[in-house]
């Protein structure tokens, strides 16, 4: 075999293009994985580097690791040979890169290869491309990110079927699959591949995308030490969401210098069931973060809606008020029953007392009091929850509210609710 080479070309543009050879497949050998691991530092550390674009040469991407290390290491035992400079290149110095990298494919693509392509952002491929998970049918589990990023991109049961069968698929079929971002032709390849960098860049398309869901009570002190957690070992392109309903993002987000990432991620209850996603975003957000949460939003089927910040937003702003006359009517001694009744004749699937009841009067209690201390002039504070908590009553989750919830049965009117009214 003759001598791995890599080259490091970077253009006006700001795009690096690394190409390593190792003829005949350049197959993946100890020192392709150090060599390598030289030019992505070198990329991550110039400032004349803005993106990757990797890419292996004589028309063939990589026949995946170097087989004869694992026939040295079955005839020796020598384990040592197997060096784990391979993982940290793939999981520490490109994917947790600070700067994106696009994979460009052709020809084989098998194995160690298949994953070195995975751990770059983007993967474009020329036609015919075999994309293939070999390792099973060499007796290794598929090693580095194989396991991880396959079911992320084409799910459980085909990134099993690769796995299992070892069977390769075409970049065509990859493309389908969403594992390839695009096939375009063989000479056009580096040239998509660096356009495609410099869109990450601009932000006119997505990276992988990084991201971080806080899902506590509402409770600001709690949030803003998790913030500044998150902000200490997330990297800066990562998605740092709240699932807040109501708290100010400004106000979560005040003790760290990461505003810029940080972004509402309201899922609605129960979660896997509705579709909406609102997404709020401050004005420091940016850009970025917010089309990345869009491109998760949708690749997780829901419906992303952009919102500005402000307590409540723009979903619990509404629904604050409705929930507050529904409480203003059982304070003048209204019947819940019939308020809920009448909203479900009205076309509602539940009234606002059994809302109540489903979400817990705790999550009503913390939120009440981020209205009333952000519009202090225009809440009506109501004691009847406070009287419901008093006497044990806390909703469905101990199964009784507004009504006795019974397992098997449906909710019944607690008729004793009526007396504390
Ligand atoms: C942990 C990691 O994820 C583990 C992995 O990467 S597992 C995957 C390891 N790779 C493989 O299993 C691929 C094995 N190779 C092949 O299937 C086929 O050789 C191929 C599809 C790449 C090419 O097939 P074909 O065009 O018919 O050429 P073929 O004659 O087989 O190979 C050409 C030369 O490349 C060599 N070669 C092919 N793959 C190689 C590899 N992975 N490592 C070292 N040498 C390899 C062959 O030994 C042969 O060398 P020679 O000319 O000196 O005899």
């Amino acid at each position: 075999m003759a001598e791995p080479k890599f080259t490091m070309d970077v253009g006006n543009d700001g795009v690096a293009i690394i190409k390593f050879s190792n003829p005949p497949v350049n197959a993946l050998s100890i020192q392709i994985f150090a060599g390598l691991k030289e030019k992505w530092n070198e990329a991550a550390k110039r400032n004349d580097v803005k993106a990757i674009v990797l890419t292996g040469s004589g028309g063939k991407f990589s026949g995946g690791f170097d087989i004869n290390v694992f026939e040295k290491v079955h005839k020796t035992n020598d384990v040592t040979l197997l060096h784990d400079i391979s993982i940290d290149l793939m999981t520490n110095v490109m994917e947790d890169g600070k700067k994106p990298a696009v994979a460009a494919v052709e020809g084989l693509c098998l194995g160690g290869g298949f994953k070195l392509a995975l751990a770059c952002h983007a993967h474009i491929a020329a036609p015919r491309t075999q994309l293939r998970l070999p390792d099973l049918r060499l007796g290794v589990l598929p090693g580095y990110v194989g396991t991880k990023h396959p079911p992320r991109l084409i799910g459980l049961s085909k990134s099993v079927e690769m796995m299992m069968t070892s069977k390769p698929i075409m970049s065509e079929e990859g493309e389908n699959l969403g594992i390839i971002d695009v096939v375009v032709l063989s000479t056009e390849l580096l040239k998509v591949a660096r356009q495609w960098a410099l869109d990450i860049i601009e932000s006119r398309k997505p990276w992988d995308v990084d991201m971080v869901i806080e899902a506590v009570i509402e409770n600001i002190p709690l949030k803003q030490q998790i913030f500044t957690d998150l902000e200490k070992v997330c990297p800066p392109h990562c998605i740092l969401a709240s699932n807040t309903s109501t708290i100010d993002l400004n106000i979560i987000g005040q003790k760290t210098r990461s505003q810029d990432q940080i972004i509402g991620a309201h899922f609605f209850s129960p979660a896997h069931v509705m579709p909406l996603l609102e997404i709020m975003r401050m004005k420091k957000t940016s850009v970025k973060i917010i089309l990345d949460l869009m491109a998760v939003g949708k690749t997780i089927k829901k419906v992303p809606v952009i919102v500005g910040n402000c307590t409540g937003f723009s979903t619990n702003r509404t629904f604050f008020p409705y929930t507050q006359s529904a409480h203003f009517l059982a304070n003048l001694r209204a019947d819940v029953y019939r308020i809920d009744a009448l909203i479900t004749s009205f076309g509602l699937p539940i009234g606002p007392f059994q809302i109540q009841d489903l979400a817990g009067y705790k999550v009503a209690v913390v939120v009440g009091k981020e209205y009333r201390s952000a519009f202090f002039d225009r809440v009506f504070t109501s004691k009847l929850l406070d009287l419901l908590i008093k006497r044990e009553q806390n909703g469905k989750n101990n199964g009784k509210g507004y009504y006795i919830y019974k397992k098997g049965e449906k909710p019944k009117p607690d008729p004793t609710v009526l007396l504390i009214i």
